[in-house]
């Protein structure tokens, strides 16, 4: 716990929180989650509601893993807030992954829905952590309406698609005072490694561990590529240079 990720005064030892979307053997997932380290796993209530759920909140349970109540399938605020409601009396938690989708096609947030909704959990006294668009104004105004945590998007929910728009997240990054959790599109260690190098805070992602060939290597990489980026976007990378430089300039080292 020497370099800990701080959301609302709680402290992890993990900077990768996963999502159990995608997956359908719990032995096989209950393997990945043990090999990504993770400390946060969110649970999407809906679906848990619907009896598709339960399984993974024992597991959850088992391994100590903290359940993080998501609102997925949520087009509307009202559906969101009422889902977080539901959620905290359920998990007896106040901490909420907001989500907020505007269509089925592409799953990106509906900004409008996704603010009011972020706007009155937080006046609820929730902890809310917002999955959002890469739009660097939006991310400001979640920060600004309370949210613990500002979670944008790399690329549309399980298209393994990396990170589109970097700069985007840079940008978020340079401003935000909240953590900033890549969230959405990793498909493999490489955007994980990116995500952190860019100076997010952690990386959510489910697809690309739940989906893998074999989820407890990938869920190994992932972790590895997490802790990596970390290490490297506090080491200081060196600057990028249009002509070679010699790396031995010939002058011995004093
Ligand atoms: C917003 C959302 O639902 C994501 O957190 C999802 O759980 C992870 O996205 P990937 O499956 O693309 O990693």
């Amino acid at each position: 716990m020497d370099d800990p990720l701080l959301i609302a005064g709680r402290e992890f030892g993990s900077r990768l929180i996963t999502g159990t979307g995608g997956a359908n053997n719990l032995a096989v997932l209950e393997r990945a989650l043990i090999a990504s380290g993770t400390e946060l796993t969110t649970v999407a209530m809906r679906r848990a509601d619907a009896g598709g759920g339960t399984g993974v909140l024992d597991l959850l349970r088992k391994l100590g893993i903290e359940a993080l109540p998501n609102t997925a399938g949520c087009r509307t605020a009202a559906e969101a807030v009422l889902t977080a409601q539901l959620a905290r009396e359920a998990l007896e938690t106040n901490w909420v992954k907001l989500e907020v989708v505007a269509d089925e096609d592409t799953l990106l947030p509906d900004p409008i829905e996704l603010l009011d909704a972020a706007e009155q959990l937080v006046d609820q006294g929730f902890v809310v952590l917002a999955y959002t668009n890469d739009d660097p104004v939006l991310a400001l105004k979640l920060e600004e309406v309370g949210c613990a945590a500002v979670m944008p998007l790399g690329s549309p929910i399980g298209t393994g698609l990396g990170i589109r728009n970097p700069h985007n997240i840079e940008m978020i990054v340079s401003r935000a005072t909240v953590p900033i959790v890549l969230d959405a599109g990793i498909g493999t260690a490489s955007d994980a490694a990116l995500a952190m190098e860019l100076g997010c805070s952690a990386v959510l992602l489910a697809t690309a561990v739940t989906r893998a060939q074999d989820p407890e290597r990938m869920a190994t990489a992932m972790r590895s590529a997490v802790e990596a980026g970390r290490l490297a976007s506090q080491a200081g990378r060196i600057p990028q240079r249009f002509w070679a430089q010699a790396s031995s300039p010939g002058t011995p080292m004093g």
